[in-house]
Formats: structure tokens, C-alpha cells, sequence
């Protein structure tokens, strides 16, 4: 456990404030001084008359005690609740009393029998108010006493509610805590720390109390402890010197156990009186106060600590009259509490003084009889009755409201179940026709794409003949009709896509074929455009040879006609030279025309040849598409082939896939013959 947490719980101040404590202690009208203190007197007063329980520990010497070789001067009988000095040390210390008697006196470590015999009384008092202190000087042993190493008292107070609890089963409980501390006369809240300004507030029902405060509710030993450790983080963090403010600062760690009766709530329809008053279930508060009171050993050593160690001497009289702590602790201390105080000492001679003087606290406080009364109360403001009366109250309006929304939720549903119903007969009757359409759809899809494999088989049937691909006659039948028909859809879909891919193939090599016919057309144009341009070429020539022969012609007659002058002029032989010379050229010539003319003949063969070659290529290539096709590695007959195009030519317009395909086939066939059509009629056209 951490030793704030045990600090928080086990410091309580030194013993200074004895003197002014048993002054004050004997002034108080609720806390008075008993007579005679004995041991175990508590239990022997009236059962309503409780002693304040006074447990004294002296604690083992410690390591450096022992180096140091010091004496113990104490001596402890626990049967009879002595603690007195050792005889050696009476006389020395004569002036100082040198024995003392208490409810319990323990030395050792025993935590869990210190717990058991001087606090769970306390603790366990419920519809009371219990409240433990520890009380010594330092290392006298408060932090062992309170610690959870062995477990101490705190972790054994907290153990010890939950039982309780536990065990009145017929009981309903709510714990709250709180955690504040004193300090230069301000409360702080330690689990709120922001908070500020908290009051000491002061009612007849609820008596004294701290607002506003923040207060947790607790179902486990683990949570309370985990609130504690969350204060006494606060604190450290709001001081520069913990240690030292620890010292001067007092704080309560408070437990209220609210507990009532189960069932004991009035039914929520008795809870107004026919007056209209409202009446409260009656809720016990036990209340159990950690106290750790602000030392005040350390003061004495300069003088500022000594008025500090004043403030706290007169902070720490019981019952605080005048200060913070005095007010909070009012409920706690007076007629129906009880109150445990542990008191520790060094056993060491050498804190015999401080030791003294907490003995004598021990001593003034275990005179002081508190009232014990079972505080039972009709508190509104108990959070137990609260929770409830505001369970009732929900509970209630939840019946109210069902109540009342019963019977709309009631028409809703009814409504709406049946605008479900419809809405459900209206999808059935979609489905229904879907699934009708679809039928229907499928038996006319696998009419018509049945054709393609069932052709050669049925080819020789009319359609009307045809037989049913499925028996309809049952809807059993109907079912599996459905299903096979799907399954020839798939075997036909699967068909159609090798088609296409085929005629994606056979495009692509049609496509190089055009190419190519092309590069060939063009290269045929061409040599047939220079054959054309040398046959008009020879043309020209022929023609100019025509003309010069015809004018030749023409000077030989126009010759001749001289010559026959000539004859008769004595000029006849120079006529017939040049005559014969004229009939070698125009014979010369004529030889040239008719080679030309040969020429033109062998160009025109060769023209007409090209254009034989070309169209005679087309019509092959055209040939080999229609015989060769092929999907996937299957031949496809020729035969299905023409089915197929002829099926197509018929031209259903279903658009199922294989008209497509075919037509595909034929708009190819129809191009190619085109383009040759054209390329012939263009070559034509040339050559004419
Ligand atoms: N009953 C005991 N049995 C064994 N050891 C003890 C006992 N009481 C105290 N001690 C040891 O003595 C030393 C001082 O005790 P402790 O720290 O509890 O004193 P303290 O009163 O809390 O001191 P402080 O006021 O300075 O915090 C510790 O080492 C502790 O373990």
C-alpha cells in the first residue's frame, strides 16, 4: 500500500494537545469524562453509554534503536491493559505517572488482532457513527498500524463494512465516500480539487456538513481504496512539501453507508398522504471517519512552526470548538458516536516524553462516554431513498407511458404488419411474373438457339414438329424444363462467344487481305497507268505518222500529176527517183505503225491479264474464308456452315447471337466481293 494512503488514514497529531484536550473534553455536554477508567470499561456501561475505545501499541524497537543499544523503558500487560514503565526507569521518571490503563494494549505486529479487538466495534456499529484516529508521535508506528502490509486497520475497516453488508442479506445499502482536507482553516475537496469555497453547513436533519463535497458511490473494497489513493494524489499535488504540510494538515476520508430494509419503501401510490404530504422511508446512516489530525512534534522546531504547531494544538482539542475540523467532526464526536483512537509510542527512553504525553492523551480521551443511539432517519435526502423513490418513479412513467402507447404501438403494428402483408403479396406477385416473363423468355431464346445444334438432327422437321426439349406436363417437369433450358442457354452462350471470337479472327485476317489487296491494286494502277500513258504515247505517234503518210500521199500525187508534165517537159526521170524514195519512207513508216500497233495490242493483253490476276485472287481468297472456317480448332462443316448462313439470310430478327454472327459472315463476303467489283471497275475504266 502506499504510504500516503497509510499516512492518510493512520497520522494524527502529536501530543501536545493534551492539556487544552482534557480541559475541553470536560466542558463538552456530549463527551463526558467517566470516573474510573478500567480496562474493557466500554462494555461494561450501559449498552447505551460508550466509552471512547482506546487501544495503545507500543511498538517493537526498530533497527537503529537497537544499533544504538537503547533501552526500552515500557512494559505491556495486554490482559489487563497496562502499559507502565519498567521498575528501573520509576524512579527517574517519578515526577511522570508510570502506569496507565487502556480498553487494549498491544506490542508486536499483530495488525489483524489490534483490528479485531480495538476497532471492529467501531466500524461495525452501523446506524452510528464510528470514528478512528490514530494518534502519536513519528515512527512511533501509525502508518504500520494503518498500513495494508500486514493488513491494517484501514484495509480491515473497509473489509469489514462490505462484510457487514454482505451478510444482511434482507438489507439494501449505498456507500459514498468523501475525502477532504484542513488546512490554514480552508477545506478542500480532494477528489474535487477544483471546487471551490466549500461551507460548513449546519441543519436539524442532517446536522453538520460539507457543501459542496463531492461524494463517490462505492459498490467495492477496491474502489474505496482507489477514491483514497485519488485524494491523497490531490494533496500531494497542491503542496511543495508534502512531508511538511502533511505535518499541518488534517484530513477525513468519510464513509457514509446508507441502509433500509428491502422492501421497506412505501409503495409509490401510499408515499402521498391524502393530505398530499409525502412520506419517507426510513433510511439508517452509518458514518465511519478516517481521521488523520495534523502533527504537531515538528512545529516546535523554529518559531514559525511553533505558531503553526499552535494553530494545530488548537485545532487538535477535542471537540475543536472554534476550528474547521472541530464543526466537521461535531456529528462524529458527539452523543451517538464512537469513537476509536490508537495510540502509538516508541518504546525507546529516548521519546520517553512524547511517549508520555500520548499516554496521557490515551488516558483523558478514554474518559470521554459517548451516547450511543441508533441513528435512524427519515431523511429525503439520502441517496439510497432517492435512488429508489426515483427507480419507482421511472418505473412508474415506463408503466404510464406503456400504458398509454400500448394500445397506439398496438394499431401501429397491426398496420404496419399489414401494409407488410401487402407489400410482401405485392413482391410475390412481381416475382411471380418475373419468373413467368423469364420462362417465357427462355422458351422462346431456346427456340430459337436450339436451331443451331438440334438443326442437323431436326433439319428435315418443321418448326411445329419439332419435339419439346423438356416434358411440360408436370411442374416438376416445369422445374427441370427451367433448369435444362438454362443449361442449353449456357451451352449456347458458350457457342455464341466462340463464334464471335472466331469472326473477330477471321475480321482481323479479312482485314489484312484488304490490306494487302490494296498495296496490290495500287501497284497494278499504277503499272496500268504507265502502260496507258506509253499507249497514248504510241497513239500520238501513230496518229503523227497517219498524217505525215497522208501528206506524203498528197505530194506523190501532186508528183505524179507533175511528172506526167514533166514527161512532156523532159523532167520524168529526177520525178521517179524521188518517188521511190518517198514510197521506201512511207513504207518505213507503215512498218513503224504496225509496230506500234502490235505494241498496243501486247499492252492491252497484259492489262487484261493483270485484271484477271486480281479479280481471279479476290474470288479465292473469298473462297478460302467461306471453306475454312474454324472455331477453336473445330472444323465447322460446310454444310452448318451454309446452314448457318442460310438460317442467318432467313433473317428471324431475334437477335440472338448466331444471326449475328452469320451476318457478320455475309456483310465480310459482300465487302470483299465489293471492293473487287469496284477495283475491276476502276481498272476498267482506266483502260477504256
Ligand atoms: N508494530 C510494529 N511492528 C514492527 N515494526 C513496526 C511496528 N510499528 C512500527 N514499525 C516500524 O517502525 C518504523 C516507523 O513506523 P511508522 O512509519 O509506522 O511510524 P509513523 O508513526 O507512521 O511515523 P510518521 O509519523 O513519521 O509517518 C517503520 O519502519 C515501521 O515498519
Amino acid at each position: 500500500m502506499d504510504s500516503s494512503i497509510k499516512r492518510s488514514l493512520t497520522r494524527i497529531g502529536s501530543p501536545q494537545p493534551l492539556r487544552a484536550a482534557s480541559d475541553t473534553l470536560s466542558t463538552t455536554n456530549t463527551l463526558t469524562p467517566t470516573p474510573e477508567p478500567s480496562k474493557n470499561q466500554s462494555s461494561n456501561t450501559a449498552s447505551n453509554r460508550q466509552n471512547v475505545r482506546v487501544t495503545v501499541r507500543v511498538r517493537p524497537p526498530n533497527a537503529v534503536e537497537m544499533s544504538r543499544g537503547e533501552t526500552e523503558i515500557w512494559e505491556v500487560d495486554s490482559a489487563i491493559g497496562k502499559v507502565s514503565l519498567q521498575p528501573d526507569f520509576t524512579e527517574r521518571y517519578r515526577k511522570q505517572m508510570s502506569e496507565y490503563y487502556y480498553d487494549e494494549v498491544f506490542t508486536g505486529s499483530d495488525n489483524k488482532l489490534l483490528f479485531e479487538r480495538g476497532v471492529r466495534e467501531t466500524v461495525s456499529f452501523f446506524g452510528n457513527k464510528g470514528t478512528v484516529f490514530a494518534y502519536g508521535q513519528t515512527s512511533s508506528g501509525k502508518t504500520f498500524t494503518g498500513s495494508e502490509s500486514q493488513p491494517g486497520v484501514i484495509p480491515q475497516a473497509v473489509d469489514a463494512v462490505f462484510e457487514y453488508i454482505k451478510e444482511n442479506k434482507e438489507k439494501e445499502f449505498l456507500l459514498r465516500v468523501s475525502y477532504m482536507e484542513i488546512y490554514n482553516e480552508t477545506v478542500r475537496d480532494l477528489l474535487c480539487p477544483e471546487t471551490d469555497d466549500l461551507r460548513i453547513h449546519e441543519d436539524k436533519r442532517r446536522g453538520v456538513y460539507v457543501s459542496p463535497l463531492k461524494e463517490v458511490v462505492v459498490s467495492t473494497p477496491k474502489q474505496v481504496m482507489k477514491e483514497i489513493l485519488k485524494g491523497e494524489a490531490n494533496r500531494h499535488m497542491s503542496s511543495t512539501d508534502w512531508n511538511e504540510r502533511s505535518s499541518r494538515s488534517h484530513t477525513v476520508f468519510q464513509m457514509v453507508v446508507e441502509s433500509t430494509a428491502k422492501g421497506s419503501l412505501p409503495p409509490r401510490s401510499s408515499r402521498f398522504s391524502t393530505l398530499g404530504q409525502k412520506q419517507s422511508a426510513s433510511v439508517s446512516l452509518s458514518v465511519l471517519n478516517l481521521i488523520d489530525l495534523a502533527g504537531s512534534e515538528k512545529a516546535a522546531s523554529s518559531a514559525d512552526r511553533r505558531k503553526e504547531g499552535a494553530f494545530i494544538n488548537k485545532s487538535g482539542h477535542i471537540p475543536y470548538r472554534d476550528s474547521k475540523l472541530t464543526r466537521i467532526l461535531q456529528n462524529s464526536l458527539s452523543g451517538n458516536a464512537r469513537v476509536a483512537v490508537i495510540c502509538t509510542i516508541s518504546p525507546s527512553v529516548i521519546n520517553h516524553e512524547e511517549s508520555q504525553n500520548t499516554l496521557k492523551f490515551a488516558s483523558r480521551i478514554k474518559k470521554v462516554v459517548t451516547r450511543a443511539q441508533t441513528n435512524a432517519v427519515m431523511d429525503d435526502k439520502a441517496l439510497l431513498q432517492k435512488y429508489r423513490i426515483e427507480i419507482e418513479e421511472l418505473k412508474a412513467k415506463l408503466e404510464r407511458t406503456n400504458e398509454t402507447n400500448n394500445k397506439e404501438k398496438e394499431s401501429e403494428l397491426s398496420q404496419m404488419l399489414q401494409q407488410e402483408k401487402a407489400k410482401h403479396e405485392e413482391e410475390m406477385m412481381e416475382a411471380q411474373l418475373v419468373r413467368t416473363a423469364l420462362k417465357e423468355r427462355i422458351d422462346h431464346l431456346t427456340k430459337l438457339i436450339l436451331t443451331n445444334s438440334s438443326f442437323s438432327a431436326n433439319a428435315q422437321q418443321p418448326t411445329a414438329t419439332r419435339k419439346p426439349v423438356v416434358d411440360h406436363t408436370s411442374s416438376g417437369g416445369q422445374v427441370s424444363e427451367f433448369v435444362q433450358l438454362e443449361s442449353q442457354i449456357e451451352a449456347k452462350n458458350v457457342t455464341i462467344n466462340l463464334l464471335k471470337s472466331d469472326v473477330e479472327s477471321k475480321n482481323q485476317m479479312i482485314n489484312k487481305l484488304t490490306e494487302q489487296l490494296k498495296a496490290a491494286n495500287e501497284k497494278a494502277e499504277k503499272s496500268i497507268r504507265e502502260l496507258n500513258n506509253r499507249l497514248k504515247a504510241k497513239d500520238e505517234e501513230l496518229k503523227n505518222l497517219r498524217n505525215e503518210n497522208r501528206e506524203l500521199k498528197t505530194v506523190i500525187e501532186e508528183q505524179l500529176g507533175n511528172e506526167d508534165d514533166g514527161n512532156a517537159n523532159g523532167h520524168s526521170r529526177s520525178g521517179s527517183r524521188e518517188y521511190g524514195e518517198l514510197s521506201k519512207t512511207i513504207q518505213r513508216q507503215r512498218n513503224i505503225i504496225n509496230g506500234l500497233e502490235e505494241e498496243i495490242k501486247a499492252n492491252k493483253l497484259i492489262i487484261s491479264n493483270q485484271k484477271e490476276m486480281l479479280h481471279r485472287a479476290g474470288l479465292s481468297q473469298l473462297q478460302n474464308n467461306a471453306s475454312t472456317n474454324r472455331v477453336n480448332g473445330r472444323r465447322m462443316e460446310n454444310d452448318e456452315y451454309s446452314t448457318l448462313t442460310k438460317e442467318n439470310t432467313r433473317g428471324n430478327g431475334s437477335g440472338n447471337g448466331k444471326s449475328l454472327v452469320l451476318k457478320n459472315h455475309c456483310l465480310i463476303a459482300d465487302e470483299v466481293i465489293l471492293i473487287f467489283l469496284l477495283l475491276a471497275f476502276s481498272i476498267f475504266k482506266i483502260v477504256d
